[in-house]
């Protein structure tokens, strides 16, 4: 799994059974996360400029990188035993609208390299079945997650999976760490460690109030943030502000927007993940404005749930079951994903 900060490669190891009540276990048995070289990063963050040959030799390239990555990985952890690799690639392009998506990190080059049966390319049939592509998680939130009433991930942007009048659904609720990490950076910090920065700031009541009722939260339904969003929306309100001041502000909002969500649908238990649960005072927010059990795993799931999940779609389809949710993304049927090879 290679997430949109291009921080690294988590990779994790993982062992899936299912009862005979069909009701199916995890274990996770060895993580790691692979820190990308400069060279990759670069690679990484630049392709959407590639040209359309440039991109298919980084497709190529990254393909293989992958592939040696999962050998290193299999090396260093004496893993003896791989049924599936299941790779989400890197997201490049994502315009579900126009029927594509592309993942660059060709499988058939981890096969190659690796020798072990291979799944990827998740996103596209989802498109072109009409849907968004995306989010693809809520599967696993279903069947690997059924004790919690919803799953939260604090990522770039937060989002949620929740089963309501028995359909899962999911969409993406405010902006996270996007706008954490770029006031952050203002004061020479890679991100707001542990909510202190916005802790020691004041909060904008005014400000507060307009990020509140920007019109994106007006929308019912799926419905998804990117960047493009935050630099028109939010980022002109924060600027004019003193930077932790703006951290304090952006914190409070996401406080209440995730609590809001934790309310309306009375939520009793909500499993949170994703670099955000590491942020103290963002947490300490959310519990103040709910009566929701915010759960915290172990870091390791924490770090690492995405990646399990993509794992547990690879076994999905080997087992030609269905791996993704016509609920949560919006495509015309459910259906089972990925190129297996
Ligand atoms: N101790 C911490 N305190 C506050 N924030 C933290 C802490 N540790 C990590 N984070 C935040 O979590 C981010 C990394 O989280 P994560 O890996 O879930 O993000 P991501 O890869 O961008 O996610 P996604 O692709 O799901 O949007 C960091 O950039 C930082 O903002
Ligand atoms: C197109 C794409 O790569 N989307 C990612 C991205 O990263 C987070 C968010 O945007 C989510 O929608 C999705 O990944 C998660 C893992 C998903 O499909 O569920």
């Amino acid at each position: 799994m290679s997430g949109t900060s291009v921080d690294g490669l988590d990779l994790c190891y993982s062992a899936f059974t299912k009862t005979e009540h069909n009701v199916w276990n995890f274990e996770i048995l060895k993580t790691e996360t692979y820190a990308y070289p400069e060279e990759w990063e670069d690679k990484l963050l630049n392709s959407i400029n590639a040209t359309a040959t440039e991109l298919m030799e980084l497709n190529s390239d990254y393909g293989f990188y992958l592939g040696e990555q999962v050998q290193k990985f299999i090396r260093e952890n004496s893993i003896q035993q791989v049924d599936v690799v299941a790779s989400q690639g890197h997201t490049v392009f994502h315009q579900p609208q126009k029927r594509f998506t592309t993942q660059i990190g060709d499988g058939r080059a981890i096969k190659i390299v690796t020798d072990i049966p291979v799944v990827y390319d998740f996103r596209s049939q989802d498109v072109l079945l009409g849907g968004n592509g995306a989010p693809l998680v809520p599967i696993g939130d279903q069947l690997l997650f059924p004790e919690y009433d919803a799953c939260l991930n604090m990522g770039g942007f937060s989002n949620i999976s929740l089963s309501f009048k028995g359909k899962r659904i999911a969409f993406d609720i405010c902006p996270v760490n996007i706008v954490q990490n770029h006031y952050a950076e203002k004061l020479n910090k890679k991100f707001d460690s542990n909510g202190d920065l916005a802790r020691s700031g004041n909060v904008n009541v005014e400000i507060l109030e307009t990020l509140n009722n920007l019109e994106f939260y007006k929308i019912t339904g799926p419905k998804s943030l990117g960047r493009e969003w935050v630099v028109k929306e939010v980022f002109p309100l924060l600027d004019q502000m003193k930077t932790e001041d703006a951290l304090a502000t952006v914190a409070e909002h996401s406080a209440e927007k995730i609590a809001e969500v934790f309310r309306f649908y009375h939520l009793k238990n909500v499993l949170v993940t994703g670099g955000g649960a590491y942020n103290t005072h963002l947490i300490s927010k959310i519990r103040e404005k709910t009566e929701t059990n915010v759960i915290i795993p172990d870091p390791v799931l924490v770090d690492f749930k995405e990646a399990l999940i993509f794992a547990f779609m690879g076994v999905l389809r080997i087992k030609n079951e269905i791996n993704v949710l016509s609920s949560a993304t919006g495509s015309s049927t459910d259906h089972c994903t990925g190129i297996l090879l």
